[in-house]
């Protein structure tokens, strides 16, 4: 099941750069694990925003839900999906 994730960075006011720069080295680590394993298909930043869209290849929703809940910054994080489906016209 491919689902496209949008996701928005809010940080509050009250962490500090230090702690900010944790939280995002430890999303990289997460993000890369799940990407060399395939459950995350890729990822762009969404030019001028602090925010991406990303593509999932999960089993189910739940699974979505486990890995996305996951994230470190997952409390951080304004998350929108849409599931997908083969489009007919696809030649893939
Ligand atoms: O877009 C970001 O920088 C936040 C993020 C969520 C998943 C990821 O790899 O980065």
């Amino acid at each position: 099941m491919m689902f496209l994730a949008r996701m928005d960075v809010e940080f509050p006011p009250h962490l500090t750069p230090e702690q900010i720069a944790d939280f995002q080295a430890r999303e990289k680590e997460y993000s890369g694990s799940l990407q060399r394993s395939g459950e995350m298909a890729g990822i762009w930043r969404i030019v001028g925003e602090y925010a991406n869209h990303s593509l999932f290849d999960v089993e189910s929703n739940d699974e979505l839900h486990a890995i996305l809940s996951g994230f470190p910054m997952y409390p951080y994080l304004k998350i929108r999906i849409t599931p997908l489906a083969r489009h007919p016209n696809s030649i893939r």
